[in-house]
């Protein structure tokens, strides 16, 4: 999520805590795997091999081997020798920051600096590593409560061809040759004939099941029938609001398809992070199928003099539930406002794969008798009435993990390697909660898993996709992801709805999402139009009730076994500690030896984010911003996801942070650059209502990507009317 909307103030006294007392002391394999890992980095530098991490000098807590001491998993207020740090999540967030004067008292508590300094004397290249007990004071794991679901069941195609639609020949010939589509699915056959007999509607089908097309084709066919002939000069006839850049740009790609044989018809996008001069250009010119997200379009309306609606004659709402959502409520008012006030009669068209009928009659769009088409039928073949009920692929293997949070860092790498390292031909996607985690994650797993060390040909590739990128970048990463046979994408939500990469495997979710709805997006990314596919949803002990909150949208989890996954570290002789496993071991030895590993993936993961200032601050900036986007859950799932039940320092550990940071704080320190610019305006996130927040964070996550900066628009419009040009923003 952006950051603009918080006032963040990370301090940096994050100095790792020497604790003088133990709490709990790890078990002696444990230590024998943090010997180990420390004696192979102090060898590693020693002969001079490049330190694994962020770049950098390496910091003042990196100490002779012989200076080991081994981290304790103290929950940090327990600790003797340092300022308390927060009990949990809930007052880390906190506007409480600690005046200068007092942290810098505090400062050399935190760090024995004296006793360390002395023993670092002539240890340059000498590192200290420390590690907590990963398996150490985690919350048990309960047992699942799986409750019994009818899981709704959508049947993805019919036998029927295109064919046998009263369609222009020529569309016929182009779906055949140019989309090789030749029999029409469910959806489709149910949408295409209302929609070319004028009549509103509302679809819902699931995720992947050709929604565009069922919209797409009886468009096209209609406005190819258009007499006179369209002209490019008549400006937009239909308008398509998506909610992301990316969803724009791939049904664009559709309609110039489709579009082939009527070259008199003219497609076109709008979208933020585009020039918008150009895109005026463009709209000077004409555009006759308007594909647009809804900020940039309204920047339009309220910028650009040549865009006319006066010839729409078709609107159309992708996603629409997303659309119609908190956080795009005021755009689309300013996008119906400006298309009611002239113009022929409409037809409207509501898709999406969550659409509820409740939301549909709240879109203020004046639909006329709308038809309601639901592909979805429960598994006695009735339709189901109840639609908050969805539907999901038929072949779709979904699974949940419960993961303690001090684990979650070493059991998603150690998936991620099974699935890319150890079998072949995954392509996953990752979905993470903020844009400043999927940095991180990027940087972090590009260092461990894919660099040098990995030993691994060709290298791991992982990619990222979220709001805060340059949009060259994300289109960049977007094609390159759809191309790609195998790889790992890690982004937010702004990758969840209707893109269509092919040949995605697995769904990770390693933060659950805010509502049932977009769980089903975000799995529907793989296993589309019949294919097969699997998705593994993370969820922490406390977190686990999340499953009967899904199972009353008829959504049904199998569980996977946490060691099951971190065993997958038994096939990487890179985190082996004592010798190849010879197989024969016993099963508690195994898991001894899988826990050992794990230990030292964790350390490696923390020696990298701890090699530097830099890499701490963006593990800090990273955990914040999970913190915060804990606190957006909606007020009926905050019995399962509540800030105040998190643990800040083992949510810190799956940050690669040995300690839980003091003073993350939601207010600017005084004074500083980023409060003159935020204080204005914006509240600190702990004084917003959760709804507020929820409609902030989806907007902030959507609309970062899409509808520019409003401030910097702003400022541009002054200028240019300074400079005579009247009403541009360019
Ligand atoms: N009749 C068809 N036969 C074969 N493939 C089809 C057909 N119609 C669409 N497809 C393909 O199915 C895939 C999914 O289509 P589409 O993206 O329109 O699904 P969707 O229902 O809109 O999904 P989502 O809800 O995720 O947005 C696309 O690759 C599309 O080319």
């Amino acid at each position: 999520m952006a950051d603009d909307m918080l006032m963040l103030n990370l301090s940096s006294d994050s100095a790792p805590a020497f604790h003088t007392k133990s709490y709990q002391r790890p078990t002696s394999q444990e230590k024998w795997a943090l010997k180990k890992a420390q004696k192979r980095k102090y060898s590693e530098i020693q002969k001079g091999l490049p330190n694994k991490g962020f770049n950098g000098p390496k910091t003042k807590d990196q100490h002779p081997p012989e200076d080991k001491e081994e981290e304790e998993d103290v929950p940090a207020h327990k600790s003797p020798v340092r300022k308390p740090a927060p009990k949990d999540a809930a007052n880390a967030l906190s506007p409480e920051t600690p005046k200068p004067a007092q942290r810098s008292q505090a400062q050399p508590k935190t760090t024995p600096k004296s006793k360390h300094e002395g023993e670092h004397k002539g240890g340059e290249d000498s590192v200290f590593i420390k590690t907590s007990s990963l398996f150490r004071n985690n919350p048990d794991i309960p047992d699942v409560h799986r409750p019994a679901v009818t899981q709704l069941m959508e049947k993805v195609f019919t036998s029927d061809s295109f064919a046998e639609l009263d369609l222009h020949p020529h569309l016929v010939a182009t779906l055949t040759k140019v989309l090789n589509v030749t029999t029409m699915t469910s959806v489709q056959k149910e949408t295409i004939p209302v929609l070319l007999s004028g009549r509103d509607a509302v679809v819902r089908s699931q995720t992947g099941s050709g929604k565009t097309l069922a919209y797409g084709i009886p468009l096209v066919q209609s406005l190819q029938a258009v007499e006179p002939k369209i002209k490019r000069g008549d400006g937009p006839l239909a308008v398509i609001v998506v909610p992301t850049r990316e969803l724009a740009q791939q049904s664009f790609h559709i309609f110039q398809k489709l579009l082939k044989p009527f070259t008199w018809i003219v497609p076109g996008v709008l979208m933020g992070g585009e020039k918008r001069k150009a895109e005026k250009a463009r709209l000077r010119k004409g555009i006759n199928i308007l594909i647009t997200t809804p900020g940039r379009l309204v920047d339009h309306i309220k910028n650009t003099l040549s865009i006319a609606f006066s010839a729409v004659r078709w609107l159309i709402l992708d996603e629409a539930d997303r659309i119609l959502d908190l956080g795009f409520e005021k755009d689309l008012t300013v996008i119906l406002n400006s298309l009611n006030a002239t113009g022929p009669p409409r037809q409207n068209v509501l898709l999406s794969a969550t659409l509820t009928d409740g939301l549909s009659r709240l879109a203020g769009i004046s639909m006329k008798e709308p038809v309601s088409i639901h592909v979805g039928e429960n598994s006695e073949g009735i339709n189901e009435p109840t639609l908050d009920h969805f539907a999901v692929p038929e072949r779709l293997q979904q699974h949940m993990v419960v993961v303690p949070s001090k684990l979650r860092l070493v059991c998603l790498a150690a998936f991620i390697l099974s699935k890319c390292k150890f079998e072949k031909g995954h392509k996953i996607i990752v979905f993470v909660s903020s844009c400043e985690a999927v940095e991180f994650l990027l940087i972090l797993f590009n260092a461990v898993l894919s660099g040098p060390k990995a030993k691994q040909q060709p290298p791991l590739s992982f990619l990222r996709l979220h709001g805060n990128m340059k949009q060259e970048e994300r289109t960049e990463v977007f094609q390159e992801f759809s191309l790609c046979r195998t790889g790992i994408l890690l982004c937010t939500d702004v990758a969840a709805r209707g893109l269509d990469m092919p040949q995605v495997t697995w769904i990770v979710q390693y933060n659950p999402p805010t509502t049932p709805a977009e769980y089903v997006h975000r799995v529907g990314r793989t296993a589309r139009i019949g294919a097969k596919g699997s998705s593994l949803l993370f969820l922490t002990p406390a977190e686990t009730t999340y499953v009967t909150s899904l199972a009353n949208h008829n959504i049904s989890l199998s569980e996977m076994k946490m060691e099951t996954i971190l065993s997958a570290l038994m096939l990487d002789d890179r985190f082996k500690v004592r010798g190849k496993y010879d197989g024969k071991k016993s099963s508690g030895a195994l898991e001894q030896e899988v826990r050992e590993r794990a230990t030292v993936l964790q350390t490696e993961f923390e020696s990298v984010v701890h090699n530097d200032d830099d890499s701490v601050q963006a593990a800090k900036r990273a955990l914040q911003s999970f913190l915060r986007a804990y606190t957006a859950y909606p007020s009926n799932m905050k019995h399962i996801f509540h800030i105040k039940a998190l643990h800040l320092g083992h949510a810190a550990k799956s940050f690669g942070l040995r300690d839980a940071p003091q003073g993350l704080v939601t207010v600017p320190a005084k004074g500083s650059n980023k409060d003159k610019g935020q204080a204005k305006g914006k509240r600190p996130l702990k004084k917003l209502s959760t709804e507020e927040r929820v409609a902030i964070l989806t907007r902030s996550e959507y609309a970062s990507g899409m509808d520019g900066d409003f401030a910097a628009k702003k400022k541009k419009k002054k200028n240019t009317q300074a400079n005579g040009e009247e009403g541009s923003v360019e």
